[in-house]
């Protein structure tokens, strides 16, 4: 349950005044999400989510998330937009924490997206890429392979406790990327973590993204990699090659990939999984069972990294 600090109506009164959202008029904690406490606040104006940003969000990056999702929306990107105060500042100050009021999105995240949705994500991913192109703030990725490193320096003596093996399997990947990581491919900002629990939909259509806390400069091809694992891959972690396909055709109706990115998608494809992995393995490890952090299985991106070692040709995830 994502609430972590508490927020009584008071606070939260005084709060409001100083952006242009109107009267409280009710309000409640969001169990979902794990990063930070969000609240849905229905205002005399409208619906928005306020978020106090916990200690995981390096409060230094807040002027580039917040940035990027008024960028976004402005140019017709549909993600939350900030409001901002009536002294023209974004982040305020609630309950000892910064916090801010984003407009509020409709649609419900998907446990099961199909083919026609793993279509619609490629679009947006696309559309994302190419409205971030004259966004001017920069931020490079803390989940490339040095945070990796950091991240597996602090887990690698318990790797095999997950998995027996696992040790000496992340090792060999590391040697493979170092020299083999691609360069040179077409880079901006990317999402980075669009999981399906970031995107809504009102039926088939895709009608939100949300949380670009992890938004940063990289590969593009990096980011559509992501969505392959976080989007194409059934709960007995086979690739679904239709969807895949799905969501190659609905990112390339928009940005179409060059040879070089759809050459390296193999590769990308492993490094999403190991970073995902990682980032699950750490956690596992080193949260305590039963606390409020929701901790997710480092074995479903083990699985993926094995399967994307064995691939041959990046024709097998359905590119055409
Ligand atoms: N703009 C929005 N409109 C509607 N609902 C939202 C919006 N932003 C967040 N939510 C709701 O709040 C939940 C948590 O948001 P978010 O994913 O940003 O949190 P988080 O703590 O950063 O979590 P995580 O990084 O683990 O996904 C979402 O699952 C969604 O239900
Ligand atoms: N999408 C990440 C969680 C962090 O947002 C995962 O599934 O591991």
């Amino acid at each position: 349950m994502a609430v972590y600090t508490d927020v009584n109506e008071g606070e939260l009164t005084a709060f409001l005044k100083a952006y242009p959202v109107g009267e409280l008029l009710s309000y409640k904690g969001i169990a979902e999400g794990t990063e930070n406490s969000n609240f849905l606040v229905h205002a005399s104006t409208g619906s928005y989510i306020l978020t106090l940003y916990e200690k995981r969000v390096d409060k230094a990056d807040l002027p580039f998330f917040l940035g990027l999702m008024g960028h976004l929306a402005r140019k017709g990107i549909s993600c939350p937009l900030p409001v901002t105060a009536h002294d023209g500042t974004v982040i305020g100050t609630l309950a000892g924490r910064p916090a801010v009021i984003i407009t509020f999105l409709e649609g419900l995240s998907l446990r099961r997206p199909t083919a026609a949705h793993c279509a619609e994500v490629g679009k947006a991913l696309a559309g994302l890429h190419l409205a971030g192109q004259d966004f001017q703030m920069r931020r490079p990725n803390a989940l490339a392979i040095d945070g990796w490193r950091k991240l597996w320096a602090a887990s690698r003596e318990r790797a095999d406790e997950v998995e027996p093996g696992l040790a000496a399997e992340v090792d060999a990947d590391f040697s493979d990327f170092e020299r083999n990581w691609p360069t040179g491919l077409p880079q901006g900002i990317i999402h980075a973590d669009l999981f399906p629990d970031n995107v809504f939909f009102l039926g088939e259509k895709l009608s939100g993204l949300i949380d670009f806390y992890f938004a940063c400069d990289d590969l593009y091809a990096y980011d559509v990699a992501t969505c392959l694992n976080a989007w194409c891959f059934e709960k007995d972690f086979s690739f679904n090659l239709t969807k895949g396909a799905a969501l190659l055709s609905g990112y390339q109706s928009v940005r179409p990939l060059s040879g070089e990115e759809k050459a390296a998608l193999p590769m990308l494809a492993r490094g999403s999984a190991l970073r995902f992995m990682l980032t699950r393995l750490y956690d596992w490890l080193t949260i305590p069972d039963g606390g409020l952090v929701m901790k997710r299985d480092p074995t479903e991106y083990i699985r993926r990294m094995r399967f994307h070692r064995a691939i041959k040709s990046p024709s097998e995830y359905g590119l055409t």
